[in-house]
């Protein structure tokens, strides 16, 4: 497959997430490939969720679907897999039913010894990288193509509980009762993600968003100690090996989910990052006052206004804006998107209007 892509034809992605100003928020919706969409629906009748992910036609198929449907309105599209082909690629059995499940999830330290040893990305992960240089072709340069994976935490948290959970009862077992075995597996896991990540940017992927979903189940200080470092890892060596690959730098986005404390933000905004994704809990006004001008900020609508009819994803639109925005300024630095994924029984239309709303507001000399 030819490495030399199509010319990109919308960079706001990639500038406001360096900080740029742009005539407009560039705007995605994570989760944006996947059950509120019918024709997404349709290949998932005919296939197991792996499955998609493992055949790169597919994956390619459904990372397009929502580029197509809301043509001129999506400014990034975001490669379909899941954050936990990495435990898999690390030896650990995941099923998807409906929600993921591990038969043989880590109970104790001695249990790390299951896992493979050396973690050949190539040859376990190759097929996403395959995905990816396919749908960078397939996408024509219309996008930008977005490339994940989970942060350690949260991976570390569902190869220990074995799927979700509402206590993270082993979680917190392993941090509390095994904290230096902890942060060995946490690293391990960081450098997995890392050859992951470069594959993924030597594959195709133009920017990087690092998933930690479960960071605000952490204490400040818990966040600080076990989640954060390898996180940090990741960037740091992203950045290095990219360097030394000679492969041009990515921007990347770091999701730390509920870890919303002053001190959290702060450090989070300290980790090597050039976006923060932020959720609804946030102000993005407070935030931005809070981790100062150094960094983009991601998001920050909650999905459940999705539910609420066009006048109220309007109205949450329009605080949006003014919440991101310095008055009769251009957007600056800022990434329009949920607070976290688009859920299954959204209606598609009511994600467009949403789409369409962003636009309006935030271009350039409109007012909020
Ligand atoms: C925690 C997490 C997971 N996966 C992911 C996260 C981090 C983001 C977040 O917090 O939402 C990330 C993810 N999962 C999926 C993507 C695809 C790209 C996209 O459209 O954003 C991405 C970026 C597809 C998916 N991943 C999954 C589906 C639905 C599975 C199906 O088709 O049956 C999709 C489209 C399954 C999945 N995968 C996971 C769960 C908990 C579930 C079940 C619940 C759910 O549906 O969200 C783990």
């Amino acid at each position: 497959m030819s490495q030399s892509f199509p010319p990109l034809k919308n960079d706001l992605l990639l500038r406001a997430a360096r900080g740029e100003e742009t005539e407009r928020a560039p705007v995605w919706v994570m989760r944006q490939a996947g059950r509120y969409l019918p024709e997404f629906r349709a290949v998932r009748a005919e296939h197991e969720f792996f499955e998609i992910c493992r055949t790169p036609a597919l994956a390619m198929e459904v990372t397009l679907q929502p580029i197509r449907r809301y043509s001129g309105l999506l400014d990034a599209a975001i490669i379909f897999s899941d954050i936990l082909v990495v435990p898999q690629a690390m030896g650990m059995e995941v099923l998807m039913n409906p929600g993921p499940s591990f038969p043989h999830p880590l109970d104790t330290p001695a249990d790390v010894a299951k896992l493979r040893e050396h973690v050949d990305v190539n040859k376990e992960l190759g097929y996403v990288f395959e995905a990816l240089t396919q749908t960078r072709h397939g996408l024509e340069g219309q996008v930008p193509l977005i490339g994940f994976s989970g942060a350690p935490w949260t991976l570390f948290a569902y190869m220990v509980e074995g799927g979700g959970s509402k206590t993270f009862q082993k979680a917190k077992t392993w941090l509390f009762k095994w904290p230096e075995e902890s942060k060995a597996l946490l690293m391990r896991i960081a450098d997995v993600c890392v050859d992951y990540l470069v594959g993924q940017v030597r594959a195709g992927a133009q920017l990087l968003q690092v998933f930690d979903s479960w960071a605000g189940e952490l204490t400040p200080h818990d966040f600080a100690t076990f989640a954060l470092p390898p996180a940090e890892h990741i960037a740091t060596r992203v950045r290095e090996k990219l360097r030394a690959g000679g492969i041009p730098e990515v921007p990347l986005t770091l999701f730390a989910k509920g870890a919303n404390s002053p001190s959290s933000l702060i450090a989070a905004a300290a980790a090597g990052y050039d976006t923060l994704s932020i959720d609804w809990t946030l102000n993005a006004h407070e935030a931005r006052w809070i981790v100062g001008p150094g960094v983009a900020l991601q998001g920050n609508m909650d999905p459940g206004v999705l539910y609420g009819g066009r006048d109220a994803i309007e109205a949450a639109v329009q605080r949006m804006n003014a919440s991101f925005r310095k008055e009769g300024g251009k957007p600056k630095g800022w990434i329009a998107n949920l607070g976290h994924g688009i859920t299954p029984g959204v209606d598609p239309e009511d994600m467009r209007w949403f789409l369409e709303c962003v636009h309006k507001y935030s271009a350039a000399g409109s007012d909020s």
